[in-house]
């Protein structure tokens, strides 16, 4: 059975009731299409959908519905075959990392409790002693070897239809992205995520049949699994599927699939611009772009569409939340620097951080608070934070944010990031959009850390453009005219690159262990300037 989600402009979109009937549908419906493509391989949704339902035969001898798979692949079109797979069996898919160490992956593995591991050859030697005895690891070698192995392609006669799992059964386990601490495994429902890829749908409608989507984000990440995976399944389009960002390879891959869809994060919008490989002729074929996961700087949004004229529609969500919970789309009054209105069936509060319970008024910063059908059942194993996060189906996403007078929320930090100088609460991410804006700085990542004499105080990391100079005193003029003075750093370091979280944001973590370091740190020149 198939529900109609209505959206603000009447128009109707299908919901799928689970994750694999997503898929269904492209493959009944456009069995010949292709679906995926990788550097090893080329599918159509037949082949997919056959390979999915043989993969998830295999895993449902080794394993029970409700049953974890870990699935630890680089990307490829294995990831995607192998998520489906899972989930076709009753299983649940939990991507993890395969660029963490050994040391990083332990805990993921513990939570999880898998029955099957779906782990490439290349990273098995250093992580199989994490497995317990009795879990089944398949390797992989390879697209075109796991696609032999199966037996695509070949005579044998395609694999028969599997029971199908019900709405309220798990289909993800999710690791959020590890930004402020050790990664969380999130679950999430069949309706949970199916849901979602409907909402985004209803906001961002997407040509059925007609889609070419670049995927070179990590598709062990929420986003990834969201906007290239499952949105491509949902509009039967071919994922083009890139092992991972380069800026070369992205330009190359737009022109050569004519690719209409390029979901990514800010710091690929940022790098892309910067590469200088991009021109309007070369991105005719893009409809549009997505950016979510981490702020858009109103400046990158400037710059790309000074570049290419593609409109980018950000975003806002988490892995708590399916993971989509706002998104600019077609249509609406798009603001720079805000993060659109709630998907449809899904409400936004702001809420006092130090009171849940009083809601703030419209302008007002505070908490953002969200419900609706995508949000977590709750993290595994981790009862408390559970607790501490959802209060009456509320998802409290810790994060500071505003709703303005038309439902738009603009995102101001996370609440974990927020800095408080002599008595004052202030927004890192307010003082990095400011440099930004400073012709000379490519990127820009303030940090809080302990001051005897304020509290806390502001330590600045920035990267200037194109090789150049960044010069400490002109970023403090520079700020001095935009910023009252309790929000300007007390110092500027200048590194030739910001440290990333494996999920492609800058990792606040690193640079707060940097700024407690002496000054004169490792990879850059430190300028103390107050
Ligand atoms: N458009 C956006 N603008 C600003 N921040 C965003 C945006 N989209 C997502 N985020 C940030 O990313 C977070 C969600 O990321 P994710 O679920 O990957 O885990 P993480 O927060 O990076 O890691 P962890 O929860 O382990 O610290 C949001 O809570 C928010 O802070």
């Amino acid at each position: 059975m198939t529900t109609i989600l209505s959206h603000g402009n009447g128009k109707a979109v299908w919901v799928p009731e689970t994750v694999p009937a997503i898929l269904e549908r492209a493959v009944r419906e456009r069995p010949r299409d292709i679906a995926l493509v990788s550097d090893e391989c080329e599918l159509t949704y037949a082949q997919y959908g056959d390979a999915v339902a043989r993969l998830a035969r295999r895993l449902s001898r080794h394993g029970s519905p409700g049953d974890t798979v870990a699935i630890i692949l680089p990307n490829m079109a294995a990831t995607a075959i192998a998520i489906f797979a899972a989930q076709s069996a009753g299983m649940v898919a939990a991507t993890l990392n395969p660029d963490y160490t050994a040391a990083e992956l332990a805990p993921m593995i513990e939570d999880s409790a898998p029955a099957c591991a779906i782990v490439a050859c290349d990273i098995h030697p250093r992580i199989a002693h994490l497995f317990a005895q009795a879990t089944e690891i398949l390797l992989v070698d390879g697209d075109a070897a796991i696609l032999e192995d199966l037996g695509i392609g070949g005579e044998e006669a395609p694999a028969g239809p599997l029971p199908s799992p019900s709405p309220d059964d798990l289909a993800v386990l999710q690791f959020t992205g590890g930004s402020t601490g050790r990664p969380k495994g999130v679950e999430l429902t069949h309706r949970a995520v199916a849901t979602n890829v409907a909402q985004r749908e209803a906001v961002l409608p997407t040509h059925f049949g007609d889609e070419r989507i670049l995927c070179f984000m990590p598709m062990f990440h929420s986003f990834a699994a969201a906007m290239c995976v499952n949105l491509a399944a949902y509009c039967a389009g071919k994922l083009v599927i890139l092992p991972r960002y380069r800026p070369d390879w992205v330009v190359e891959a737009i022109g050569g699939h004519a690719i209409t869809r390029l979901p990514a994060g800010p710091t690929v919008f940022n790098g892309l611009i910067r590469f200088g490989g991009l021109t309007r002729e070369g991105v005719a074929s893009l409809r549009c772009a997505y950016s979510g996961s981490a702020p858009l700087g109103i400046e990158t949004l400037a710059q790309w569409d000074a570049l290419t004229g593609v409109p980018i529609y950000e975003g806002y969500g988490q892995s708590e939340a399916g993971p989509i919970l706002t998104y600019f789309g077609p249509g609406m009054n798009v603001k720079p620097g805000s993060v659109g209105p709630a998907l449809p069936g899904t409400e936004v509060r702001i809420v006092d951080p130090e009171n849940p319970a009083r809601d703030l008024p419209t302008g007002e910063a505070g908490e953002i608070a969200a419900r609706g059908p995508q949000v977590m059942r709750g993290y595994r194993s981790l009862a408390s934070e559970t607790r501490a996060t959802l209060h009456g189906g509320w998802l409290h996403t810790g994060d500071i944010g505003m709703l303005d007078e038309d439902g738009h929320l603009t995102i101001a930090d996370r609440k974990k990031d927020m800095v408080l100088i002599s008595g004052y609460n202030v927004f890192p991410r307010e003082v990095d959009e400011a440099l930004l804006a400073h012709p000379a700085v490519a990127a820009a990542a303030c940090v809080g850390v302990p001051d005897s004499y304020r509290g806390e105080r502001l330590v600045a990391f920035v990267t200037p453009a194109d090789d150049g100079e960044v010069d400490a005193e002109g970023l403090a003029d520079w700020l001095a005219e935009r910023l009252v003075r309790y929000k300007r750093p007390s110092e500027y370091r200048v590194l030739r690159s910001l440290p990333l979280t494996a999920a492609g944001k800058i990792d606040k973590q690193a640079l707060k262990r940097a700024a407690l370091e002496t000054p004169a740190a490792a990879d850059g020149e430190a300028r103390h300037v107050a």
